[in-house]
């Protein structure tokens, strides 16, 4: 009843009556004619008779799916559709873009988001016409739900099923890898190969054979000819791990390989042709590297055309959870061990660590609990310390310039010293924090409490002696 020929509207087909009111007043407040809808049959219903400008829909609704929705849409030309869903994963978003979606809502989304969405998509009108619907996806093993993490899948399934180079920057254990293999697995190259090499582990003068391969003879130690990486990547994708690592030499060789998709084994004649997709990788600051002339702009052009950036797993804490839950659970099934689980405090405890390694690091201390910790319930005692001993700038420095002193001035129990004023340190710390009692201040230190003891009697004895 709203319709009219000048005002297009948009419809929206959710099946929870809250965010299609919520996002119906959103999109009403910004002058736009919505429809709502609780089905995908409803839509189809009212296709019957109407066209909207715009469809915003759900992936998952009772009967008729939202991609199964937007894949009759998008063969009877009607477009765009933006998809949204609670299911962020990179598959279900990779679906939607291939089934032709113009736009990825992850669930809860900002109301402003979804406006300008909705306003973006209009404004690109008309939509290019439907890619091939693939019905099976692969599941991967990226997983994460923190708001970073979704506009990464979302990224990645914006991307993957272009050609474009794409430069994936993140500390290491970020899963910069992971992320260029879903990049792969999402495309139309999955099926052919993907080949990484990290440019970083391979000495510099063995690297542009292993890029480009090698004819029989082409240097000592060549007896046969040899396929580089680019040859065994053909038709699919190759991963340059730490791209940033390459000497210069090798860049400008990669750079001509790039601008002219042509290149020569080493010490050989017949030009190869190749058809690869380059994903490169970093955890070094390219720009930087530019700016002093270690890396060549023009090739960093090349690689850095669509950029996805993983954050540190410290600016996104909410994936930890479900990461170590994950990681314990596949230790466990890996070392045909006894399943075990996190107790709510150890969770909550594992959240609040820093991890330098990142991902890496996670997995790899949750192997570690599903082997070592004793029960079934992993608590946070079995976890270890996590509060790194403060290194550069704090005491360990005045305590260096100590002992520098010291040792120059000849004194001969420099070691004992230091234990005792360490020793003291600590154990005033702990009683203070447990109001003097003895056995409270022990179990926090992890000493026994004849060792706190004995302790603080030894320093009683000694307190005259000035560390
Ligand atoms: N989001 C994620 N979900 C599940 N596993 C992950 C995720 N990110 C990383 N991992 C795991 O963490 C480990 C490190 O990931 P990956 O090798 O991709 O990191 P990277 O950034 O390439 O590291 P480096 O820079 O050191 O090469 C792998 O075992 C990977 O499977």
């Amino acid at each position: 009843m709203h319709m009219t020929e000048s005002h297009p509207e948009i419809w929206i087909a959710d099946d929870d009556r809250g965010v299609r009111y919520v996002l119906a007043e959103a999109l009403r407040d910004a002058g736009l004619l919505v429809r709502e809808f609780s089905s995908g049959e409803e839509v189809r219903a009212a296709l019957r008779e109407a066209r909207p400008a715009l469809l915003l829909t759900d992936v998952r609704m009772p009967g008729e799916g939202g991609l199964a929705l937007l894949s009759a849409l998008k063969a009877q030309g009607v477009g765009p559709v933006i998809v949204m869903s609670a299911y962020t994963d990179v598959a279900t978003t990779a679906a939607a873009y291939r089934a032709g979606a113009v736009d990825y809502l992850a669930k809860p989304f900002d109301l402003d988001q979804a406006v300008a969405a909705v306003q973006r998509a209009l404004a690109d009108v008309p939509a290019t016409a439907a890619a091939p619907v693939v019905d099976v996806v692969p599941a991967h093993a990226l997983l994460g739900e923190s708001a970073a993490m979704r506009e990464v899948f979302r990224l990645i399934g914006r991307v993957a099923a272009s050609d474009l180079n794409v430069l994936i920057t993140g500390e290491t254990g970020t899963g910069k890898e992971l992320v260029a293999r879903a990049l792969h697995e999402e495309s139309a190259r999955r099926g052919k190969p993907f080949v990484a090499l990290n440019t970083a582990a391979i000495p510099s003068e063995l690297l542009e054979s292993e890029l480009f391969g090698h004819e029989a003879g082409a240097f000592t130690g060549a007896t046969r000819r040899h396929a580089g990486r680019f040859e065994q990547a053909e038709g699919g994708t190759l991963f340059l791990d730490e791209i940033g690592d390459m000497p210069l030499a090798l860049q400008t060789r990669l750079l001509r390989v790039l601008a002219g998709g042509e290149f020569y084994r080493v010490g050989g004649r017949e030009l190869m042709r190749g058809n690869v997709r380059i994903v490169a990788a970093t955890h070094q600051d390219l720009d930087g590297r530019v700016a002093a002339g270690q890396f060549r702009p023009d090739l960093k052009h090349r690689l850095d055309v669509v950029r996805i950036e993983l954050p540190p797993l410290r600016e996104r804490r909410t994936d930890i959870p479900l990461l170590a839950q994950h990681f314990l659970a596949a230790a466990a099934q890996e070392l045909r061990l006894p399943p075990k689980r996190f107790s709510k405090a150890a969770l909550k405890a594992i959240a609040q660590r820093d991890f330098p390694g990142n991902v890496r690091e996670l997995e790899n201390l949750c192997r570690r609990l599903a082997v070592i910790a004793a029960g079934t319930e992993i608590l946070p005692a079995d976890l270890g310390s996590s509060a790194a001993v403060p290194a550069a700038g704090g005491w360990t420095d005045a305590l260096r310039e100590w002992a520098t002193q010291a040792i120059a001035e000849g004194e001969l129990d420099i070691h004992t010293r230091a234990r005792e004023a360490l020793d003291q340190t600590l154990l005033q710390a702990a009683l203070a924090a447990h109001d003097g009692h003895r056995q409270h201040a022990a179990a926090a230190l992890g000493v026994g409490r004849n060792t706190l003891t004995r302790k603080l009697g030894a320093s009683r004895k000694r307190r005259p002696t000035k560390p």
